[in-house]
């Protein structure tokens, strides 16, 4: 006999497209959470999102953020989600500050909101870019990856070479420039690369394409979900790799399928700032 349904209250938002289910909570997260985020983000069977957000207390931060992946898994940091749970802290929670500290998996992040509330956008000191090969992590044992060659290919098709440049910035990417990105098909090989061997814990796969100096364009493949039409780490990462490779300056307009991101590499601590919108949607209540 199944229990009474799990009434549970959330707050549907998104970063440039990228997203999420909020639920701002008191206490522990349930038991099986990574059950319950397939289950929830599925957008047939139920609420539909890229990832599953709680937003819960801290003794170290103003508050503390845990994200699961729309298949279940834990990241440990989504760009997108901190700039949504950070708006949400100060409209919903206490608009004392606009200057916040946030509690995640990779550590603690110093954001601040910016505009009001009509145009309001989020800026994330997303901290420093890793780019020793086996902390980002990939199989490699090098101070850094950059232009690395893989293969990848299916059964029986011939292999294709890519090359990438390696960056975490909390969680593991693999940025590939491409000639076109708008037509690079990125459901045939994005999965290849993200499951490929040389990433121990996979990896969120970036295309890009540099239009100039200081603007790109990227699509991404992300680790656990699949093609979303933003990804705020990922955008980082595109950024910290192009600067490295000498495609770019250290400040870039990076433009999304979802919308745009302003990513700063700064030479003066090192960190990756990245300013963006964030959306509320709906308020509703899960029914489990
Ligand atoms: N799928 C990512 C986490 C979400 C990252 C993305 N949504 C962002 O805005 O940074 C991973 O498994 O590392």
């Amino acid at each position: 006999m199944a229990g009474p349904p799990m009434m549970m209250k959330f707050t549907k938002m998104h970063g440039l497209g990228n997203d999420f289910i909020v639920v701002a909570k008191e206490q522990a997260l349930p038991d099986q959470v990574s059950i319950l985020a397939n289950r929830i983000c599925d957008r047939n069977f139920g609420i539909g999102a890229d990832g599953l957000v709680y937003l819960l207390p801290s003794d170290q931060a103003d508050f503390s953020m845990r994200i699961f992946n729309a298949d279940g898994s834990e990241p440990e940091q989504c760009g997108n989600a901190v700039r949504c749970v950070a708006r949400y802290y100060f409209e919903r929670i206490s608009s004392e500050k606009r200057e916040l500290t946030v509690e995640t998996k990779a550590g603690i992040q110093r954001v601040w909101i910016e505009g009001d509330t009509e145009d309001r956008q989020v800026r994330v000191n997303m901290g420093p870019p890793i780019l020793a090969g086996l902390a980002i992590p990939t199989r490699i044992d090098a101070e850094r990856v950059v232009d690395h060659s893989v293969w990848v290919g299916t059964e029986g098709e011939e292999q294709q070479h890519f090359s990438f440049t390696g960056v975490s910035m909390g969680n593991p990417h693999a940025v590939i420039e491409v000639k076109n990105v708008e037509q690079f098909p990125v459901a045939k090989w994005g999965p290849l690369l993200e499951n490929h061997p040389i990433f121990p814990r996979k990896a969120n796969i970036e295309f890009i394409s540099i239009r100039s100096e200081d603007e790109l364009e990227m699509r991404v493949w992300e680790r656990g979900v699949g093609e979303t039409l933003a990804c705020g780490t990922g955008a980082c990462a595109s950024l910290v790799a192009s600067y490295i490779r000498g495609r770019t300056d250290r400040r870039v307009k990076v433009h999304l399928r979802g919308g745009e991101l302003i990513i700063d590499w700064k030479e003066t601590d090192g960190c990756v700032h990245m300013t963006g919108a964030a959306t509320f949607v709906f308020d509703g209540v899960w029914l489990g």
